[in-house]
């Protein structure tokens, strides 16, 4: 049966500008994958055409298809070109071929006609001498290397000052940002547009048309036009046209901080000696596989890669193209935990969840190898471990549902595992696979209590349910110096620093490292604190009562023992979404469920979007990245003017990734739309009149444009408090909407939930209601909190505004009453 190679960027061919065409595409794949017999197709060789290989096949009488019949060893590969009408379709078949850059061994369809600008007698000629094309092309790179030089010395100028600006500054003291005058929104009118910045682009040092042609085989008209770029939205709209369009990506990729190492590791570019002058089909075909070709061609391999192109070609997760950066890290083998990040929107989920599939595929194709050989898979233990025991996990219960709902998507077939340790993907919660974990120690757990929590317990399973630090601080707080008489230092101290190092007794605390905490303790210190502790323990032993952070912390230590007993892990693999938001216990957890070893975790984080946890580093927790993490760079939700409103958000706080190291924000989005709103009232009444006022727009807007539903829309705001008075308010003012806590979002209304909800959600359009000084950050004065956590705090508020930001794709607006957000700042100040 033939392979039949899909463009996911067809040159401007019929399908787009025929709809009617659409429904014929998928009969005429279903006949070409069954081999060219096929009654009707008549698949045809051209005369005269530059290509041997080129051929036209009937789609309808009026159409054909232009493609090429390439033999892989055996193997027939059809790659499609195009779509187009009779006559067009011959002419065009005449001046196609299909070949391989010479300096990265990437395989592309060449319209020699483009190429050369000369008749087609011409074409052979030109075919036999790409080479020397790209050398015609070094020339004209040389004439304008001078002015490269001259941009050069532009770009190092904006990367002075990107870097310069890119400085952490200190976190800001406690009390210091509330005390400081908040910088006040000016005068912003109602529904000000604010115009968001524009940056030059920041190349690497020393880029140059020659090196982007000779290291990675970019064409140099592109890399000249993309080096002369004097703003971000040039590039970007110069990257979007790019053909084949892997080069426009390669070259975002560039201009957000990847090294040329990076881009030829990402997109599998070989180095010019490694490629043939006269390449066969074979190499061709492999070419066609790499990376970067599959960011433009779709391999159509299994039934069920054509049943989703015949099913209409608009199959969202079909549809869905990996940036090849993004197929990497699905891809990639790892001989230990990786970690990725990228802003909001980068696809970090896509690359989990596809990962995931990959992951469960390539361990059913392992066994189904290993048991033709009769050699099945056995467990540390000696027992049959059967198909692969993946566990995908994130922070809360909704996003976890996200994620099992997008696996199904990505991979019908997919064996879905119930509970821990059967085998199948395991979607859940870390808090639920701790609590499975306990069930089956039983009684077990006694000597594993003893020794994380210094009692030996067996009744471990319920949570407590009143806040037992405020009782420790009422019984014991008077002994505690003023500055460390808080519950919230008390409980971090405890999950941070107690309960991570397994610490139980006064003499281990009086020594143990406590990285990070800010707030130095004496011996003397540590005594009161560690009574604290004491009681706190004493106390959820009387009541039989644990917490989240001790069961997990139990469920990982009962599992280092069991292995120690050589009993296997649960999981072969385990995947993490929103990583940035575990505590020191999450990562204990997920370090004990999987043996060490290739591909054992994968976490993917955004730590500008931490809005629960506290800042920890990996390596405190015996996960050791060591050189194995990526960052993604271009955003796929949201338009280029809602980001840089949201980076303004971003940009006064300083954060870290989950290896300790400075996370910057360099992100781009291909995407363009309308610029952000301002929505300034006077008081909340007018607030609400502006929000619907907005609403009301939006959803005319929409039914007149025939665009989505108007669950699309969300109102975001600070608290579950606010959204009830939101809800309550636009209905007085005719707008119904709907609140969202837990449950699903329902469809045909505009929806209102807390900013924590939204996360990891998206929506067409987006109003942030109340972003007033008097609401966010919220009030942090009400907790005792040390220098660090107050700080901590503070970022984490910011964090929740950017995580709100980022939830719109096309449109988004802010409003408040009264004083804007300090956090606005720079924003408000635009309107
Ligand atoms: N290669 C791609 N092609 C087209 N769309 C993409 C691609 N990758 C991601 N997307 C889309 O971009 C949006 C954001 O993706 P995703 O949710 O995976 O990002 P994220 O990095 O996890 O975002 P967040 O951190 O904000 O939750 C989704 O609508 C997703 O379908």
């Amino acid at each position: 049966m033939p392979t039949i190679v899909w463009p996911s960027n067809k040159p401007k061919d019929a399908t787009r500008k025929d709809p009617s065409l659409r429904s014929k595409i998928g009969p005429f794949l279903t006949k070409l994958s069954a081999g060219t017999t096929s009654a009707g197709l008549h698949v045809e060789p051209i005369r005269e055409s530059v290509d041997r290989r080129v051929r036209t096949a009937r789609v309808t009488d009026f159409y054909r298809a232009v493609l090429f019949e390439l033999d892989g060893d055996g193997q027939l590969v059809y790659v499609i070109h195009g779509i187009w009408p009779h006559d067009e379709a011959i002419e065009i078949a005449r001046s196609v071929t299909v070949g391989i850059n010479p300096y990265n061994g990437i395989a592309q369809v060449f319209d020699v006609r483009d190429a050369t600008g000369q008749d087609a007698h011409a074409v052979d000629k030109a075919r036999r001498d790409a080479r020397r094309r790209l050398d015609a092309a070094r020339r004209e790179a040389e004439e304008i290397a001078r002015e490269a030089a001259r941009l050069e010395a532009g770009n190092a100028e904006a990367r002075r000052r990107v870097e310069a600006g890119s400085a952490i500054s200190l976190p800001p003291r406690p009390g210091a940002e509330s005390r400081a005058p908040a910088p006040r929104a000016e005068a912003a009118r109602p529904g000000v547009v604010v115009t968001t910045r524009d940056d030059r682009p920041v190349w690497p040092d020393g880029l140059t048309v020659e090196s982007l042609r000779d290291e990675l085989g970019i064409d140099v008209r592109l890399a000249a036009a993309a080096l002369a770029a004097t703003c971000e939205s040039e590039l970007l709209d110069l990257a979007a046209t790019a053909s084949p369009s892997w080069q426009g990506e390669a070259l975002l990729a560039l201009a957000t901080g990847t090294s040329i190492e990076g881009v030829r590791e990402d997109f599998e570019l070989l180095h010019p000696q490694e490629v043939k002058a006269e390449p066969t089909d074979a190499e061709v075909i492999s070419g066609l596989r790499r990376r970067a070709s599959r960011a433009d061609f779709t391999w159509l391999e299994t039934d069920e890669d054509l049943r989703r192109a015949i099913e209409g070609l608009t199959f969202a997760q079909w549809q869905l193209f990996l940036h090849p950066q993004q197929r990497h890290l699905v891809e990639r083998h790892s001989n230990g935990p990786m970690r990725i990040s990228g802003g909001a929107g980068t696809g970090k989920t896509v690359v989990t969840v596809h990962r995931t599939a990959a992951l469960a595929r390539r361990m059913t194709e392992m066994e189904q190898g290993s048991a033709r050989s009769h050699t099945a898979r056995r467990g540390r233990g000696g027992q049959r471990t059967g198909t692969a025991r993946i566990l995908l996990t994130t922070y809360t219960r909704n996003l976890a549902d996200d994620l099992s709902r997008q696996l199904a998507q990505l991979a019908p077939g997919i064996a879905f595992a119930e509970k821990v340790d059967e085998p199948g993907v395991l979607v859940s919660g870390l808090d639920r696979v701790a609590r499975a974990i306990l069930q089956r120690a039983g009684e077990s757990i006694a000597p594993v209590a003893e020794r994380v929590l210094g009692r030996r317990r067996t009744r471990i399973l319920a949570y407590a349910k009143n806040d037992l630090w405020g009782d420790v601080l009422a019984l014991t707080g008077e002994g505690l110096p003023a500055n460390l008489q808080s519950a919230d230092f008390l409980a971090s101290e405890y999950e941070l620093v107690v309960l991570p190092q397994h610490v139980t007794t006064l003499q281990q605390y009086l020594r143990v490292r406590r990285p990070g905490r800010g707030v130095a303790l004496d011996r003397r210190k540590r005594a009161e604190v560690w009574a604290a502790m004491e009681r706190y323990r004493d106390r959820s032993a009387e009541l039989d009562v644990t917490s989240f952070a001790e069961q997990l912390a139990l469920a990982a230590a009962w599992l280092d023992a069991e292995a120690k007993q050589d009993r296997a892990r649960p999981f072969d693999h385990v995947l993490v979404d929103e990583a940035q938001d575990l505590t020191p216990a999450h990562l204990l957890l997920l370090r004990a469920l999987v043996e060490p070893g290739p591909d054992d975790l994968f976490l993917a984080e955004d730590s500008h979007q931490r809005i629960y946890g506290k800042k920890i580093t990996l390596s405190h927790y015996g996960i050791n990245i060591r050189g194995r993490s990526r960052r993604l760079t271009r955003n796929y939700r949201t338009t280029r003017q809602n980001l840089r409103a949201a980076f303004e958000i971003l940009d006064a706080g300083s954060y870290e990734d989950m290896e300790g190291r400075a996370e910057e924000h360099r992100y781009i989005s291909p995407r363009s739309g309308p610029e952000p709103v301002l929505l300034h009232a006077g008081s909340r009444a007018e607030e609400l009149d502006l929000a619907a006022q907005l609403l009301r727009g939006w959803l005319s807007e929409d039914s007149e444009q025939r665009e989505a539903g108007a669950e699309t829309i969300a109102v975001l705001v600070r608290d579950r408090y606010r959204r009830d008075a939101v809800v309550t308010g636009l209905a007085e003012r005719g707008i119904d909407v709907r609140p969202v806590d837990r449950e699903a979002m329902g469809r045909g209304r505009p929806v209102v939930m807390t900013m924590h909800r939204a996360k990891g959600l998206e929506f067409r359009k987006v109003l942030l209601f109340d972003v007033s000084e008097a609401s966010i950050p919220r009030a942090l004065r009400d907790q005792q909190y040390s220098d660090a956590d107050y700080a901590d705090a503070l970022l984490r508020e910011r964090s929740l505004l950017y995580v709100a930001a980022t939830r719109a794709r096309d449109q988004l607006a802010i409003s408040w009453s009264g004083q804007a957000s300090p956090l606005l700042e720079g924003l408000a100040r635009k309107g």
